[in-house]
């Protein structure tokens, strides 16, 4: 007897955990890991959905275990390896089986999946088979579509033909699709070909010497094999009549063929190699050779420009020959047209695309070419990294260093970690690559856990701009009080006299309501934490989001006297209007979360700044990364201040990030570029370093802080978030909590663990749910302690904490603690 382990689509999470099966005698060897079953579940043994994640010859239960009741694939949907990897993410994030498993799994609902299989003729004859494989091939060339499977296996009752079935496909003499049932239509177009029963001279015999065009018609479809119907008569100048004609005398066939929805609709061009730098053709080298002998883990530490995608490139190229896939993972705004023509330029068909704005169907598509071997590499967002991929071989994360690498949605994974371990568990490269590593990444490779590799030069010898330092201070002593410091309008006029084109940066990320003094600089800070603190309105106080501390607004600057000291804002529309005031006769266009939250307006701007319909372009972060534009020689950094202000341990390097990046626009063509950035605060060493474009500096002041003030990449920090619409039950609970995670972990010595709170969240109240919150720094040898109990507390409820109404959010290492 053998049993499956079944997680089942239950969200209480007491239930959160696998159920035992028996697997009955019919499906005893055709049940596998990683496919869909359905099971009785509860006391009235409800039918409902599970999936299974592991197989056992042995179980001892003290009670007869319920039976599975039936199979829904035909076919694992989950390889055992991303098994693996949804196991590991429950227990790294603290997350449930089910939520665990949520980006594995194919998207959407997928109720209903049928398998196909259909026949590669050109392949069939010319290898020798037994009379079973015989059998299926004849079986299948009858019946011209893809055929479902489970028909296939009523009609033919083959035994044990699921082994067989597999043989035929490495042999790459059947092909096997999966479909979904979906509310989604299918697109289907009309398609011929010759009617197989006859040979071409056959087939002419039939049609005759008179019908000319019926002639021509067959001899192409000889020579072609398959056409699409419409092409077909505008190609050879016929009419639908004389094809139905055709058909009526059985000499061609008619048939629907599903259309794939692409990811990505334009033509594109290929994407020339280029011969690679001696710094890219080292790091390159270095990749291959030192894998599987010294390490499998790689950063790519290169300056903008430096031609990290060229490396990418070859590197898929490298991994392709070898007949292996690659994943190749970019930031969601950096999934540019830009980006994208360089991986399908290269590389055509073999690339799927996936990103956040395809729809379900579409996003279906692009996981079953991966599925089905059609695809070989996927350029993509987040969710990329869980691609199924048979042969995986390489894992490529560019700009390493952005936000959206951490999921803020359960599972909340952080997208390195979890391919670090895909690479562990399937043998594959992993290459990190940035022009501004994170501090965390960084320190790794300090340590040896990552092989660093430096880019120091751009690809095209072409110098990092000149960055001009503006003290908006002393512009307002000036009686300046535009957001343009003098710098910056000459520095455009004479951009704009000389045809060139200037991007003008404003960061808007998140909160930005501190306060701070437009005389002197000065920034209310947390006295503890050194962190910038928020105000907020509920109390009319400013609050640490990390330490929970409060303080009135200051009417006057504590530091120069001024009362110029108030809420910090600025937004792009603001930019704008100033800018058309001040340069009427520019052609100016602005690119943020407005403007382009219609489908294709990013691409239009896009290509209006490619063919040089635009001067000057204002936008937020969406343009401060990735882009390639040989024309722009001037940036302006409105306000560098937003940033580094952020209540946010990470502010500095935020910071030091942004401007390093949005410079990097600046200067990528022949000439050389220029970069004005403004800032209250031009003694802040991020904007020090940034300015002279030193990361090595900027790490050793920060990790240096870092180690201080104890924040990663020497602690870990966990946020436990309370939730619930009744205030007094979440206030309740966190303080249960807290005194039992506190009482469990006495073992763990004080100096090794911080407990911040309970203190309201940030945000203290959304959607009606009031939100209360405890952080815990915990020292990275006791993160595992740290994590068990918080499991036993947060998730398995041991300590029966009374959870009516009110839930738990826990975030290991969030990217904030909104
Ligand atoms: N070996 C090479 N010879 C000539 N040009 C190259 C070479 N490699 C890359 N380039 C060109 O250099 C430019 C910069 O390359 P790329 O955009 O890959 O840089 P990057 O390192 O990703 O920069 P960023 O971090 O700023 O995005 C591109 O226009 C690219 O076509
Ligand atoms: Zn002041
Ligand atoms: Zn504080």
């Amino acid at each position: 007897m053998k049993y499956a382990e079944v997680v089942v689509d239950r969200k209480a999470s007491v239930l959160d955990r696998p159920f035992t099966y028996e697997i009955g005698y019919q499906f005893e060897n055709i049940l596998k890991e990683g496919m869909r079953v359905i099971v009785p579940f509860g006391n009235g043994n409800k039918a409902i959905k599970g999936f299974v994640i592991k197989i056992e010859d042995d179980f001892t239960s003290n009670f007869k275990l319920k039976e599975i009741i039936d199979i829904l694939d035909d076919k694992p949907l989950v390889s055992k390896e991303l098994i693996q990897l949804g196991l590991w993410i429950k227990e790294e994030y603290l997350s449930s089986y089910m939520d665990a498993f949520q980006p594995i799994l194919p998207p959407g609902d997928f109720k209903e999946i049928n398998t196909f299989v259909e026949l590669f003729k050109t392949k069939a004859n010319t290898i020798n088979l037994n009379n079973v494989e015989k059998s299926i091939i004849e079986y299948l060339k009858d019946n011209h579509a893809p055929m479902l499977l489970s028909k296939l296996k009523e009609d033919l009752n083959i035994k044990n033909i699921n082994p067989i079935l597999n043989k035929l496909e490495e042999d790459g003499i059947i092909g096997v699709n999966i479909e979904i049932k979906t509310t989604v239509n299918k697109k289907t177009e009309k398609w011929v070909k010759l009617n197989e029963k006859y040979n071409i001279n056959e087939a002419l015999e039939i049609v005759g010497t008179r019908a000319k065009k019926q002639i021509e018609i067959a001899n192409h479809l000889y020579i072609n094999g398959e056409s699409q119907c419409t092409r077909l008569i505008e190609g050879l100048n016929t009419s639908l009549s004389t094809i139905k004609a055709l058909e009526k005398r059985n000499v061609i066939e008619i048939y629907d063929k599903e259309v794939e929805r692409n990811a990505v609709k334009r033509p594109i061009p290929y994407y020339k190699k280029h011969v690679l730098t001696k710094e890219q053709y080292n790091a390159f080298e270095c990749i291959l050779e030192e894998y599987d002998i010294k390490s499998n883990k790689f950063l790519i530490h290169g300056v903008t420009g430096s031609g990290k995608t060229e490396i990418y490139l070859q590197l898929v190229e490298e991994m392709l020959k070898k007949g292996k896939d690659a994943i190749i993972l970019v930031p969601e705004i950096s999934l540019t047209p830009q980006t994208i023509d360089r991986f399908m330029g290269r590389f055509g068909e073999k690339v799927a695309v996936i990103h956040s704005k395809l729809s379900y169907g579409e996003r279906f598509d692009q996981w079953r070419r991966i599925k089905t071997g059609k695809a070989k590499l996927v350029v993509g967002a987040r969710s990329a990294i869980f691609a199924p991929f048979k042969n995986l071989g390489l894992i490529i994360i560019d700009e390493e260093h952005e936000n959206t690498y951490k999921s803020s949605q359960n599972p909340k994974y952080d997208t390195i970690d979890v391919a670090e371990k895909r690479c562990d568990l399937e043998h594959a490269i992993l290459v990190l690559g940035s022009a501004t590593p994170l501090i965390e990444t960084y320190y790794k490779a300090q340590r040896g856990e990552y092989k660093l590799l430096e880019l120091k030069e751009r690809a095209n010898k072409q110098k990092l701009p000149e960055i001009l330092l503006v003290d908006m201070r002393e512009e307002l002593s000036f009686g300046n009080k535009s957001i343009f410091s003098r710098a910056l309008y000459n520095e455009i006029k004479g951009n704009l006299e000389n045809n060139r084109q200037t991007i003008l940066f404003l960061n808007r990320r998140g909160f930005s309501n501190f306060v701070s003094c437009r005389s002197c600089g000065y920034v209310v800070k947390c006295t503890n934490c050194d962190i910038s603190m928020t105000y907020h309105k509920s109390i009319d106080k400013l609050r640490c989001h990390y330490c929970g501390a409060t303080r009135d607004v200051p009417h006057v600057c504590p530091q120069c006297g001024s009362k110029y000291i108030k809420y910090f804002g600025v937004g792009t529309e603001q930019v704008e209007i100033t800018t058309k005031k001040l340069f009427p006769n520019a052609r100016i266009a602005r690119m943020d979360g407005d403007t382009t939250s219609l489908k294709g307006s990013y691409e239009n701007i896009l290509e209006d700044m490619k063919s040089g319909e635009i001067d000057i372009l204002i936008g937020t972060q969406m343009i401060s990364k990735g882009l390639d534009f040989p024309n722009v020689t001037l940036v302006g950094i409105i306000a560098a201040d937003t940033t580094l202000n952020l209540p946010d341990f990470r502010s500095p390097e935020k910071s030091f990030q942004l401007v390093t990046q949005v410079a990097g626009r600046a200067g990528r063509g022949d000439d050389l570029g220029k970069v004005v950035l403004q800032t209250y605060n031009p003694e802040h060493y991020s904007i020090e370093y940034a300015k002279l474009q030193d990361y090595n500096k900027f790490y050793k002041t920060e990790i240096m802080l870092r180690e201080e003030f104890l924040y990663p990449p020497f602690v870990n920090i966990i946020s436990i978030l309370v939730y619930g619409e009744d205030r007094y039950n979440v206030q309740h609970v966190i303080k249960s909590c807290y005194d039992i995670i506190k009482k469990e972990s006495f073992f763990i010595n004080d100096f090794n663990k911080h407990f911040i709170g309970p203190n309201p969240a940030p945000l203290e109240k959304i959607k009606n749910n009031y939100r209360w919150q405890i952080i815990i720094k915990i020292e990275n040898n006791h993160m595992e302690c740290m994590k068990n109990i918080i499991k036993r507390v947060c998730i398995l409820n041991e300590f029966n904490l009374k959870l009516d109404n009110v839930k738990f959010s826990i975030d290991v290492n969030p990217l904030t603690i909104l």
